[in-house]
């Protein structure tokens, strides 16, 4: 397949151009859903800049700026034909937005790459930047639009604070899915690597799609009311928004919580706009805004949750050699003791330990040890039934308990596991390596700790008498194989 292979420079030309393009795009968008002039109910322009600027820094600039002021100068050119605007004032508030943006994101980038912060820190100084820079960005914009004579002194005291929140919450809803798409098309190379520190959960879309479609119910349902009471108290239903919200946060990957954020803040925004409650565009600008800030928030506990399951796996398995720690190994011992006891079944532990192991470190150091050990355990693993258990005491020693098994049954089982790891052809100088056993029958009312102290006291003997062999207690009494 022939493979495209796009240089440096034409890369670094499509991403200016694909921000350029997508800001306009998204103004046009914002430009439908504004319910006064200069005051959206969402503006994603906003959302764009800070994604972009945090993700690659200045390098997002000239693009973010061009897109600016081409729109500075078609509003201009539509909204005050008549005026005699000097162009180069047009450049005020492109600046204002651009610089206020920039300050934010490189506020960002910095205490991501400095501070190494973790996914919840992420989440905390995003939410405080995003919140500066877009108070940032609509003072300064509206004092530009003063300065530029698009605006009058009691316009600019009407309209900072609407200017503030539509453009809070495009980037509180938006901003998260732009993270994810714009380090896809930098191929996962940028500072914010939401989708990395995440990991992925499986899951069916036909869940997404309910969970989504809830959230959606709620939103349609609450606002239809709110246009048929058009009460303050019921526009207040849109709460309810929350429990779906959190459900599909809590239970689904970041691309699909994110997406849903995105899709839920635009159903909000286009219903606003469509059944004309925007006499309660504050309730539900904040509304947006708190579900936002509460699915980035929520959006750790997939993560969590991970890595409670990586730190449960590794108390339960050993890193090295993949059988079970010497902890989990009791714990399911026990259990099994417990019911072999109850159905008045035999049971065998058997304690076996490699011979002169520490030659092999000596002799081949110790990575070589480790590699020694894996291959017995792995050898070991293939030929046990799903029911015995193989653990990992410590060092070079190990244990491997055996239900439904009386002694004699025991020892041929281990007689095969010596010869398996004696062809196992592993030579130190001139010596096989070999492992002794040591195994007891379980008594009856026996603890593990009781059974385990007479596995080792046999496997001792096997080694006292030689080693490469097996001891055996079947009752008290110990016997040779
Ligand atoms: N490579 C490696 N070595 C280990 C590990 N854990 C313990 N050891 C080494 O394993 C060796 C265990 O030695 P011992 O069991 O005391 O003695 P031995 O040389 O095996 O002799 P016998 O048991 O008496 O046959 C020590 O040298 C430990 O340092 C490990 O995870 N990897």
């Amino acid at each position: 397949m022939p493979v495209t292979v796009i240089a440096p420079n034409a890369r670094a030309f499509l991403l200016q151009l694909t921000i350029i393009l997508t800001w306009i795009l998204l103004y046009e968008a914002a430009d439908i859903l504004a319910y006064s002039p200069h005051a959206s109910l969402w503006y994603p322009p906003a959302a764009l800049s800070f994604a972009a600027l945090t993700l690659f820094g200045w390098r997002a600039l000239p693009a973010i700026f061009i897109a600016c002021v081409l729109i500075s100068l078609r509003h201009i050119e539509l909204y005050h034909p008549a005026d005699s605007v000097p162009y180069l004032q047009a450049l005020y508030p492109s600046l204002a937005h651009s610089l206020s943006y920039l300050c934010g994101a490189l506020g960002l980038r910095t205490l991501v790459i400095r501070q190494h912060l973790r996914y919840t820190g992420i989440v905390v100084s995003f939410l405080i930047l995003a919140a500066l820079a877009a108070l940032a960005a609509a003072l300064s914009g509206v004092w530009s639009l003063q300065w530029a004579g698009l605006l009058s002194d009691s316009e600019r005291s009407a309209i900072w604070l609407g200017w503030w929140l539509g453009d809070l919450v495009a980037i509180l809803s938006l901003t998260p899915l732009l993270f994810l798409l714009l380090d896809k098309l930098n191929g996962a190379q940028s500072v914010v690597r939401i989708g990395r520190l995440v990991p992925a959960i499986p899951g069916k879309w036909r869940d997404y799609a309910f969970k989504l479609s809830l959230a959606l119910i709620a939103i349609c349902c609450s606002m239809l009311l709110a246009q048929q009471i058009r009460q303050l108290e019921i526009t207040f239903l849109i709460f309810f928004l929350i429990l779906p919200a959190m459900w599909l946060v809590y239970t689904e990957s970041v691309w699909r919580s994110f997406s849903g954020l995105a899709l839920i803040s635009l159903a909000i925004v286009v219903l606003m706009r469509v059944l004309q409650v925007t006499d309660y565009a504050a309730v539900y600008q904040f509304t947006i805004a708190m579900i936002s800030a509460s699915m980035l928030y929520g959006s750790a506990v997939p993560l969590l949750h991970a890595t409670n399951q990586q730190l449960k796996q590794s108390l339960t398995i050993d890193p090295l050699t993949g059988i079970l720690s010497r902890q989990a190994f009791i714990e399911q011992a026990e259990l099994v003791m417990g019911r072999a006891g109850r159905r008045n079944t035999k049971l065998c532990l058997t304690v076996l330990d490699l011979d002169h192991f520490k030659r092999v470190n000596d002799v081949l150091g110790h990575q070589v040890g480790d590699q020694v050990l894996q291959q017995v355990c792995r050898k070991l693993q293939t030929q046990l039934r799903q029911q015995d258990l193989l653990g990992r005491f410590g060092g070079d020693e190990l244990m491997l308990l055996l239900p439904e098994t009386n002694a004699v049954e025991a020892a041929l089982l281990c007689e095969r596991l010596r010869q398996s790891i004696e062809k196992l052809q592993i030579k130190v100088i001139d010596q096989q390596v070999t492992a002794s056993f040591g195994i007891c029958e379980q008594q009856p009312n026996e603890s593990f700790n009781q059974l385990f102290a007479r596995a080792d006291k046999t496997l001792l003997q096997a080694k006292q008498r030689g080693r490469n062999r097996i001891e055996i207690i079947a009752a008290d009494d110990f016997a040779t194989l």
